[in-house]
């Protein structure tokens, strides 16, 4: 019944998943949007390299540009220590407001600080607003286009220190180019591309893990 897709894709969890278990919660989400309705989740396949990368980087302060649904979110948030956090970005209320029911569902929201508004302002005011000297690691996920002007950002705010994992979603489809160009070519980066394939689909797609040198 529900009217938009995330609304039906919460409805999924609430009938499939158990509450309080979020691998129970992101595998309800990966097998409504395998069998019935596509979304851009960042999916089973390449979520067990996010979750690799995270498990090694084990972050005490993260940040994902791009909630959507918060199935990345609650992917992340299950992994993090004791006392890390995850601070996510979403500028649309309506899935901004999926998202927090889906994490409440998982039970990881004592993990997660989900500010709603454009990175590009919100960016800006982390130090202020919650305390961050810099970031441990940054997923993107966002609009492709951003994520060039988003890195920069980060750059520019001090958000980066020597070692900050970075991880994009989507370099090769929907693709985002430019910032294969940015952080292949700068030398304030060593960059590695993790082949996969789209989420619920064969289509080729990967992840890049830029380390910032500092
Ligand atoms: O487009 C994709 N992702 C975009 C995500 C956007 C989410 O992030 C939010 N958002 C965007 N910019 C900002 C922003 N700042 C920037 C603007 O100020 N600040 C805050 N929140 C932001 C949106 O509100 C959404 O919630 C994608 C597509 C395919 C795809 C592949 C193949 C196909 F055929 C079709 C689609 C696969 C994927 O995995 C994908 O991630
Ligand atoms: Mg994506």
């Amino acid at each position: 019944t529900g009217s938009t897709q995330p609304q039906r894709m919460l409805e999924a969890v609430q009938k499939n998943a158990t509450k309080g278990d979020p691998e129970s919660v992101f595998s309800a989400i990966d097998y409504y949007c395998r069998h019935k309705e596509w979304a851009m989740n960042v999916g089973d396949e390449k979520g067990l390299i996010l979750d690799s990368v995270l498990t090694e980087v084990n972050p005490s302060i993260a940040l994902e540009l791009g909630t959507y649904c918060g199935y990345s979110t609650v992917r992340i948030a299950r992994l993090l220590s004791p006392g890390s956090k995850l601070i996510t970005v979403e500028f649309n209320p309506a899935f901004a407001a999926v998202a927090r029911q889906i994490i409440a569902y998982a039970g990881v929201q004592d993990k997660v600080t989900l500010v709603e508004g454009p990175s590009g302002d919100l960016i800006p005011k982390m130090k202020e607003r919650f305390g961050i000297k810099s970031f441990d690691f940054v997923f993107l996920d966002h609009w492709k286009d951003r994520y060039v002007p988003d890195t920069k950002l980060l750059e520019d705010c001090g958000l980066l220190r020597k070692g900050t994992v970075l991880l994009a979603d989507n370099v090769i489809c929907p693709g985002a180019p430019e910032y294969l160009k940015y952080v292949r070519n700068s030398p304030r980066y060593e960059s590695r591309y993790f082949k996969s394939n789209l989420e619920y689909s064969k289509v080729e797609d990967g992840l890049e893990k830029s380390v910032f040198l500092g």
